[in-house]
């Protein structure tokens, strides 16, 4: 499994943000749902080895990211999209995105094409010498996803990566996580219910700090059927009828 964590917790002084994970993800995508404050991002960023729990355990792509030399190595082969990330106005698209790229120590000799590949995948390559200040919201969104998969990483952790994108660039968006779902475990976390029935083969349902549901996105829609739960489609009646019964 590249992901593996049991019972895993997050506190941030009272507020218990996640509180008690199990979850295994092997090569595929994953789509992360639940309501403002569930604790997706908290989830997301400790998979992320951006902040460590509070306790539980932890192991991504077989390491411990609790000791130094493992949790580099798996920093190395993860991409991440944090809710919201950073951008220097002054870097152009291709200096932003290898700047990642050293990050992730890629070897100097692959920057370049690993750059130019990640740029273009995610359909920037007309903008690739444009400064990061002159793009839209949308655009800069699609840098963010090409720093993610410079390094084509074997873990990829997206939160919220298409808000502020349009409708065609959300389905070329969808296909892009199909594919590489392909050989990476991804995680990706939405309030988009259309992005998991088009782009995940399974499905995780967040709520106060629990999943509360794990299972496939045909399993969730089926969750809504003969219920009064509310939704304009089979999948948004599945959640709001999980969620129902999580709180009742
Ligand atoms: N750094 C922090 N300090 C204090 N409380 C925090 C911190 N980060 C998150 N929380 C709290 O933890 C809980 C979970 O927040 P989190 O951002 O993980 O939820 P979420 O599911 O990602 O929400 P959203 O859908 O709104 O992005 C919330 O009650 C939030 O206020």
């Amino acid at each position: 499994m590249n992901i593996a964590t049991t019972d895993l917790t997050r506190r941030f002084g009272r507020t218990t943000a996640v509180a008690g994970v199990t979850l295994d993800a092997g090569p595929g995508v994953l789509g992360l749902l639940g309501p403002n404050g569930a604790g997706k991002t908290s989830l997301l960023r400790m998979l992320a080895t951006v902040i460590p729990p509070s306790s539980g355990r932890i192991r991504l792509l077989g390491r411990d990211p609790g000791a130094y030399r493992q949790r580099r190595q798996v920093r190395r082969r993860l991409g991440y999209v944090p809710q919201n990330l950073g951008f220097y106005p002054g870097f152009t698209v291709v200096e932003f995105v290898e700047y990642f790229a050293l990050l992730k120590e890629l070897p100097p000799a692959q920057v370049h094409r690993a750059v130019a590949a990640a740029v273009e995948r995610v359909g920037l390559g007309d903008q690739a010498k444009a400064k990061l200040r002159t793009l839209s919201g949308g655009m800069l969104r699609r840098v963010g996803i090409a720093q993610a998969i410079v390094n084509e990483p074997e873990l990829l952790l997206l939160d919220e990566p298409t808000a502020g994108l349009d409708p065609a660039q959300r389905v070329a968006f969808r296909s892009l996580l199909r594919d590489l779902g392909r050989r990476a475990t991804v995680i990706v976390s939405t309030h988009l219910v259309e992005d998991v029935g088009a782009a995940c083969a399974r499905v995780a349902l967040m709520d106060q700090g629990k999943i509360v549901f794990h299972g496939t996105p045909d399993e969730l829609a089926a969750r809504g059927i003969g219920t009064t739960a509310v939704g304009d489609a089979p999948l948004e009646r599945g959640y709001s009828a999980v969620l129902a019964a999580a709180n009742s």
